[in-house]
């Protein structure tokens, strides 16, 4: 990428600002920015950019949805008591995304809809700079999202949002920590400090591990859950904990130049936030298959639970590093009901070093 590239940006004071916004003062802002999935994460980091930059377009496929935001600042359907702020405006995404003027676009969809909607969106999107938040791993090519983007835009300009970021407490304007994946462009970065100036950053050159962070963190929760329908003991959490983040970090030395990612809100936090707290999907995935609530096999849905999709893609990334992953692959067996979390679990016990 030119390096000298300059992104549209202007300096805006708004008094309805908040937090950060209000200490700093004059800031930076973004014009126009355009973000791809209606759902809750893409309404709650378009709310959360709305405060820094002058509109934000949300692209949404349900009709139902983009009418509320334009009608009433509301999306109705994930976040009923939420009001938008008004800079925020919602299309409906057709055969083009008129996404013109847009210095940066936020693709917000599911994992599995990365690849069919930016290739859809095609030209489209070749010329500003593309962030994802979606978290997954395509099957059986092992590519993470932003290398999806880039193969089906041609666009380098790219950039990753990873961290313990749960999209209603975004929404609300709580405090979070992110980790910018990018590279080390610096107007690539600074205009990733514009959008997402609301949240404690940090940033790492290796993208595709910052995204990994986010695939790896997810696995490793729906064994958390299933550890935690059997053993609910403290110590017995903890210990599990501990054993998955040891397997996590013993993967991310193996691929990353990165190494203090460890550290980073992408790994460290987003790990104990999506292994800890019930309101992770994935954490909720395993505990209601341990409590045999799902029926396993488990490894497709419809809904956003994407550990299940990724754990195959992990043992088979691990595999050509010659990494063993005993958690992920007690998660795989369980999910594909080849095994039981009881025997499974006992079984990972005596194994333990
Ligand atoms: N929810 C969170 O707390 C959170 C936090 C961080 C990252 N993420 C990531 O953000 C991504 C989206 O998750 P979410 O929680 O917003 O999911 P969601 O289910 O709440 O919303 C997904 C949205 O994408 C839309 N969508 C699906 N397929 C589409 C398509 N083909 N074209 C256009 N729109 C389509 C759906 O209609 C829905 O509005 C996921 O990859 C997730 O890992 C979510």
């Amino acid at each position: 990428m030119d390096g000298n590239r300059r992104y549209p940006r202007f300096k805006v004071c708004r008094k309805h600002c908040r937090c950060s916004l209000r200490r700093t003062g004059a800031i930076l802002m973004i014009s126009k920015v355009g973000v791809i999935g209606a759902g809750s994460m893409g309404t709650a980091v378009a709310q959360s950019i709305s405060r820094r930059a002058g509109e934000v377009f949300i692209f949404g496929r349900k009709k139902e949805i983009v009418d509320s935001i334009n009608t009433d600042n509301r999306n109705a359907n994930y976040f009923p008591g939420l009001r938008l702020n008004p800079n925020i405006r919602a299309r409906l995404m057709g055969d083009r995304l008129d996404v013109a003027g847009c210095a940066a676009v936020v693709i917000a969809v599911p994992s599995s809809e990365v690849r069919s909607v930016v290739k859809a969106a095609g030209d489209d999107l070749s010329d500003q700079i593309l962030v994802t938040v979606s978290k997954g791993l395509e099957y059986p090519s092992l590519k993470t999202m932003s290398e999806i983007i880039r193969d089906e835009t041609g666009n380098p300009d790219m950039a990753c949002f990873s961290g313990p970021t749960f999209a209603d407490e975004i929404a609300y304007g709580h405090i979070a920590g992110a980790t910018i994946g990018a590279g080390d462009d610096p107007s690539l970065r600074a205009t990733m400090s514009d959008l997402f100036g609301e949240f404690i950053l940090d940033f790492s050159d290796d993208l595709r591990a910052v995204e990994l962070c986010g695939v790896l963190k997810n696995v490793y929760a729906i064994g958390t859950g299933m550890w935690d329908s059997v053993y609910s003991n403290h110590n017995e959490h903890y210990t599990f904990l501990n054993m998955c983040y040891k397997e996590m970090c013993t993967f991310l030395k193996a691929i990353s130049h990165d190494k203090d990612i460890f550290t980073k809100f992408c790994c460290f936090g987003d790990f104990n936030l999506t292994a800890n707290v019930d309101k992770s999907r994935n954490r909720t995935l395993g505990l209601m298959v341990g409590k045999k609530i799902v029926k396993t096999p488990y490894l497709e849905s419809g809904v956003t639970f994407e550990g299940s999709r990724s754990v195959k893609g992990i043992i088979e990334l691990a595999d050509t590093h010659d990494i063993d992953l005993p958690i992920a692959r007690f998660v795989y067996d369980v999910l594909s009901g080849n095994n039981n979390v009881r025997a499974s679990v006992d079984t990972l016990v005596r194994k333990a070093p």
